[in-house]
This record gives C-alpha cells, sequence and structure tokens, in this order.
C-alpha cells in the first residue's frame, strides 16, 4: 500500500520534473486495506485495467467556465506544448494537472474508518457534483521557475460574506494549491502551518489567480508563499506563507 501511494507522490513530482521524490517510504507491515490508485492509472503509470472505467479529470474546460476562465486556461494550456524551430512539438515551460474526486480508491486512515467510509471518502474540493456550484479549478505547474498557478472560479455554493467567498473556502483553495506544489517539490508532506492575510473580499462567481512559489527548503521543512489576485493582478485577495512537513506515509497510512 505504501508502495502503492508512493507511486502516486513519485507521478506528481514526474509531472514537476523535479529532482526524485526523497520522502522515506516505510513498508506497514499488517495491513489489509486494497488500494489502488486512480491517479496512478489515470496517469499511465500503471497498466489500464478493463474493470475500472476512466475517472473525470475535473480540470478539463467546462460549460460553467466564464470566458476569463477559458481564456486563462488557454493561456497556461498553450504553454504546455510548444513547437521548435524545425516545427517540431516539444515539451513546454508549464504543465496542466490532471485532476480527481479521490486520490485512491480505498481511503486509508487507521482504526477510525469504517469500510463505507473508506470506499466513499471523496476530496474535500472536488465532491460536489454540479458543476461550477463550488470549487471550479485547474492548476499548472512550471518546474523551472519552481512555481504553480490556479486558475480558480468560485461558485454559488461557497458563499460567506453576502455575494462573496467564504474565507474557509478561500483558505481551503490555498491549502489545495500550496500542498500540491510542496508535494511536487518535497513528496509526501502535511500542512503545519498556514498563515493567510486577507486583503480584500473576493466576488462569488469571479474568477481568480492562486500564485504559489516556493521560498525554500530546509530539512523535512518546505516553505511556500501563495497570493490571490484577480486575473490581471491589479487587486490583491490573499496572502499566504506556508509550512509544509515531510512525512513518513506508512505513518500516515497506519493511521499515525
Ligand atoms: C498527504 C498530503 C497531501 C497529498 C497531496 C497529494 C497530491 C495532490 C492530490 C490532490 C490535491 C490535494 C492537496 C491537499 C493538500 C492538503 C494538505 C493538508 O491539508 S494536510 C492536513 C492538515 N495538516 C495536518 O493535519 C497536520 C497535523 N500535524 C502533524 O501531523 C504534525 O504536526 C506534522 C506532520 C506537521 C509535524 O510533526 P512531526 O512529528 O512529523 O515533526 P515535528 O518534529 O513536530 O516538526 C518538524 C519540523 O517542523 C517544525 N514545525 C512543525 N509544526 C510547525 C508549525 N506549526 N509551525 C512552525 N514549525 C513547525 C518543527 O519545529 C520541526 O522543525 P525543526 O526540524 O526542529 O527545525
Amino acid at each position: 500500500m505504501a508502495r502503492s501511494l508512493g507511486r502516486v507522490f513519485n507521478g506528481f513530482q514526474r509531472l514537476g520534473s523535479l529532482s526524485p521524490m526523497k520522502a522515506h517510504l516505510s513498508q506497514p507491515s499488517a495491513t489489509s486495506v486494497a488500494v489502488r490508485s486512480t491517479l496512478v492509472r489515470s496517469m499511465g503509470l500503471a497498466l489500464p485495467s478493463p474493470f475500472f472505467s476512466k475517472p473525470r479529470d475535473f480540470s478539463l474546460p467546462n460549460s460553467s467556465w466564464s470566458s476569463e476562465m477559458k481564456r486563462l486556461y488557454e493561456h497556461y494550456n498553450s504553454q504546455c506544448e510548444v513547437e521548435t524551430e524545425a516545427g517540431e512539438k516539444q515539451e513546454g515551460p508549464w504543465r496542466r494537472l490532471p485532476s480527481y474526486n479521490r486520490l485512491l480508491k480505498y481511503a486509508t486512515g487507521g482504526v477510525y474508518l469504517s469500510k463505507i467510509i473508506q470506499s466513499q471518502a471523496r476530496l474535500f474540493t472536488r465532491n460536489i457534483k454540479e458543476t461550477g456550484a463550488a470549487f471550479e479549478y485547474v492548476l499548472f505547474v512550471n518546474s523551472e521557475e519552481k512555481k504553480c498557478v490556479c486558475i480558480f472560479q468560485a461558485g454559488h455554493l461557497l458563499e460567506g460574506p453576502p455575494g462573496h467567498v467564504h474565507g474557509g473556502a478561500i483558505a481551503t483553495m490555498i491549502d489545495t494549491v500550496t500542498g500540491t506544489h510542496a508535494t511536487i517539490l518535497s513528496g509526501p508532506v502535511m500542512t503545519a502551518n498556514l498563515n493567510i492575510s486577507y486583503r480584500s473580499p473576493i466576488p462569488l462567481g469571479s474568477t481568480v489567480l492562486l500564485e504559489s512559489t516556493l521560498d525554500r527548503k530546509e530539512g523535512r521543512k518546505t516553505f511556500i508563499t501563495c497570493k490571490v489576485t484577480s486575473t490581471d493582478g491589479s487587486k490583491v485577495h490573499t496572502e499566504t506563507t506556508a509550512l509544509f512537513v515531510s512525512i513518513n506515509i506508512g505513518h500516515l497510512l497506519l493511521g499515525g
């Protein structure tokens, strides 16, 4: 199981084309939960199986996306593959990260999870079926610059102050983007500290940009900064510093 999850993280790091995973994976000795990674399968890191249908990639455009969201998607997506002078296609500076509503076929986490919870667990930001209602977002990573950008459109179910996005929903997106970025940079991590300054409210339905940047790495600690702005950069919505600590995956799976 730890090996399966390790392959997920390796897959993420491969997407970021960064240094090989340094995380220490331990082998949990006696655990009976069968874990298959939908993410690994759909990234093509394991053989496709006839027993599973292809999971939906939530980061692809859908009819709820605003024209601004689509424009920005095209902007970054067009830089994922570039043409050389000789007319050949090659990888560009950015890569789009696919996004699914679960990382593993079965959640893990030790004695507290019933079998039902294990099979029904879903990623928080991807668990609302109605498109456009909650978190619509797509992430692109630039490994050269150690940056990650997220184009985020906040739906009507995320209301906090009237007509504006709930601070917890904003924090969720910041945690998701910086957490994913830290995973690409450092392998398996947990958020240890998230320090957010809310500078201006985000109107519901609007599209904003989250820009995550590596500040520094110190041993097991990865420090990231993240800014949420309007899409033209003229308005700052939040400023964040985040600390992620590298963890031992076996420990996490056994509920440690
Ligand atoms: C599994 C992760 C993500 C997967 C991503 C997959 C791919 C993407 C797919 C889908 C996208 C989804 C992305 C979502 C991402 C969300 C991530 C979260 O929200 S994680 C949930 C919230 N976080 C917790 O529940 C942590 C609870 N805390 C802990 O478990 C521990 O405290 C932990 C692991 C953080 C550290 O515990 P220790 O025992 O391993 O290590 P010690 O010795 O305490 O700390 C290590 C160093 O860090 C400093 N440190 C620890 N906590 C600190 C803090 N709060 N502030 C400042 N420094 C701190 C310490 O001072 C120490 O520093 P010195 O080495 O001595 O220099």
